[in-house]
């Protein structure tokens, strides 16, 4: 018989036991039987943090359940020894860009914080030719994280390099891949094997990857999953084939399609944000917002990147994945619960009530080359892999709308930029004029300085703030707009996680909300695809724009249109 409790404290735990959540706690109906799975503190009762027989560390779990309604019960489980698994993760790609700036040293914050099993070993694969040591002397090299000033830093260092291996090998090759198979077979050591691939190489050779690892490197006693970077796809087309192509060595479940501005600290607060205060989601709607804004510019132009971004362009690189991802977050109706299924299921609603883009929601530009004091900066074509009459957009702006109830008429305007005069990412929330607002004459004629906004600064300087009016103190009544502001270096001490970390954990332990579902991806690009199309057959020139400049004036005149004034990210007015 089941034992039950209502609270309890669970030390160094080696998953001698399950924990099961009872039918009567209905969010946590959804709870995975057999596996021990992270349970977001959504209920702010728990906080479990491992998988499927990992270790964990100084968990405590409290229950606010009675002995007479308990919300927590212990059922037996199978014992296992401490250490019964292991867990591999191979970076296919791991010679390149992605996987020295970000896959490597969010495994390693992930190993310093104790996240990862006690039996986990890293693999790299590519064709490039590397001894283990010269891996290990690339990742250390290269290796810039948060966790560098830490303490231990260095002997941490030391030990996460032991379990890094290197195998060189083609893409293509079943024989390379069952050599991977051979070598990954023996660090396992016979134990229950848990196998993750990140896929950190170009997209046309995704499928290969795949039938590779999938026949002969595939864990044959524990689960196989596969991280894939963007671009997935380059239109609805090619996306479709490609998710076809996957699945005939796939099942969906499987398939972790990464979006790293999921991962983002703010973007994952938004949903807190509006489902935990009854301050905003009552205002989350045409009824009080005026419009939406997505933002994204970096200060930086696809330097080292030009073959690969005029094959794609800025719409297909930051508009189509993490610009309308966080939209679809932003603007989704109250889902069911937490559960990444009823989330996604609410994206997806979104997504598909959005109205068809048109050539006229959207303008794109191109950088050219500026010379600022003694510097020149070059233009986007003046990259040698770059075609010189390429008219691939950097910079595009668009304005959205989402035909449902709650948003008719609302524009959500998108804008992304490379080789911008700066770099962030914000979305910023324009409320409605106050109606008959008693102080209307203290803001002249411009009643748009006198609107509520609430600005939500993913990056950098993580911040919350909200523009209020406010009495300037003194004799006599002068107003000025200022700032509740939540600066997250100032409120809290603790780090904030680099994306592809929090990404790597919920991969690792399964938990595919903040994955893109292959209907989400459908739909994001049946709202691009059409577009796409037409910029590209009508070879669309783009409006140039200097390196270093705030882009090109149609984005201003789109805005207008919408009766819009775009947010600036310097918090200049
Ligand atoms: N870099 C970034 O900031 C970001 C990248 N991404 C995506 O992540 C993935 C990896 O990006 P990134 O690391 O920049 O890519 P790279 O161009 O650096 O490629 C990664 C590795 O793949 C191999 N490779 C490169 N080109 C080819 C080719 N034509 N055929 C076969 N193998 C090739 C190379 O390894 P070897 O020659 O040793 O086999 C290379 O080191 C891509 O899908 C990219 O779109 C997504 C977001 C950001
Ligand atoms: O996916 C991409 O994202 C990066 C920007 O990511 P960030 O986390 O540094 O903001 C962008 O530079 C790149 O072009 C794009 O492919």
């Amino acid at each position: 018989m089941a034992k039950v409790f209502s609270s309890f404290h669970v030390e160094n735990f080696c998953f001698t036991r399950k924990l099961t959540i009872l039918p009567n706690s209905p969010h946590f109906q959804k709870w995975v039987p057999n596996i021990f799975s992270r349970i977001e503190p959504r209920n702010h009762l728990f906080e479990l943090r491992s998988s499927n027989g990992y270790p964990l560390n100084a968990v405590s779990l409290q229950d606010e359940g009675s002995a007479a309604n308990p919300l927590v019960q212990e059922v037996d489980f199978p014992e296992f020894e401490k250490g019964d698994s292991t867990l591999s993760i191979t970076v296919v790609g791991a010679s390149g860009d992605l996987a020295k700036k970000k896959i490597f040293p969010a495994l390693f914050a992930l190993y310093y914080e104790d996240c990862l099993p006690e039996n986990f070993v890293v693999f790299g694969y590519a064709r490039t030719k590397m001894k283990d040591e010269e891996l290990r002397n690339m990742i250390s090299r290269t290796l810039t994280c948060r966790i560098d000033k830490r303490e231990n830093c260095g002997d941490k260092m030391e030990q996460f390099l032991k379990r890094c291996f290197y195998h060189s090998g083609q893409y293509n090759s079943e024989e390379h891949f069952a050599e991977l198979n051979c070598k990954l077979k023996e660090k396992e050591g016979g134990k229950l094997s848990n196998r993750l691939f990140y896929l950190s190489i170009p997209p046309n050779i995704f499928v290969d990857v795949v039938r590779c690892a999938s026949t002969k490197a595939s864990s044959t006693t524990g689960w196989t999953r596969v991280i894939v970077e963007k671009p997935f796809g380059r239109d609805s087309e090619s996306s479709s084939e490609l998710t076809r192509c996957l699945k005939q060595y796939l099942n969906e479940d499987q398939i972790f399609r990464i979006d790293h501005y999921l991962g983002k600290e703010l973007v994952e607060n938004l949903s807190v944000l509006r489902f935990s205060n009854l301050v905003f989601e009552p205002l989350w709607s045409r009824n009080y917002i005026r419009n939406v804004q997505f933002i994204f510019s970096e200060d930086f132009g696809t330097e080292g990147r030009g073959g690969y971004f005029d094959h794609y362009g800025i719409i297909r690189d930051i508009m189509q994945n993490h610009l309308l991802q966080i939209l679809a977050l932003f603007a989704m109706e109250t889902p069911v619960s937490m559960d990444a299924e009823d989330i996604r299921n609410e994206k997806v609603k979104v997504l598909r009530s959005m109205k068809p883009l048109q050539l006229e929601d959207v303008i794109v530009g191109q950088y050219k080359g500026h010379k600022k004091g003694d510097k020149l900066y070059p233009g986007y074509t003046d990259d040698p892999t770059v075609p010189n009459d390429s008219v691939t957009p950097t910079f595009a702006a668009a304005a959205l709308f989402i035909n449902n109830a709650r948003w008719d008429g609302v524009p959500f305007l998108m804008k992304a930029g490379k080789a911008l005069h700066t770099k962030g990412a914000e979305i910023r929330v324009q409320f409605r004029h106050v109606p008959g607002n008693l102080y209307k004459r203290n803001f002249g004629t411009d009643l748009d300085k006198a609107t509520n906004e609430l600005v939500l600064r993913v990056q950098p300087d993580e911040a919350i703030y909200l523009k209020i009016n406010n009495k300037v103190p003194g004799l006599g009544m002068r107003l000025d707009r200022s700032d509740l502001n939540l600066l997250y270096k100032a409120r809290y001490t603790r780090e904030i996680p680099d994306a592809y970390e929090r990404l790597l954990l919920d991969a690792v332990e399964g938990e595919r909300r903040l994955f893109i579902r292959s209907d989400e991806l459908d739909a994001a690009w049946a709202l691009f695809t059409p577009l796409l199309k037409e910029l590209e057959e009508r070879k669309i020139a783009p409006e140039l724009y200097p390196y270093g400049s705030r882009g090109p004036v149609g984005a201003y005149y789109l805005a207008a249109k919408h009766n819009v004034r775009w947010g600036d990210l310097t918090g200049e007015e």
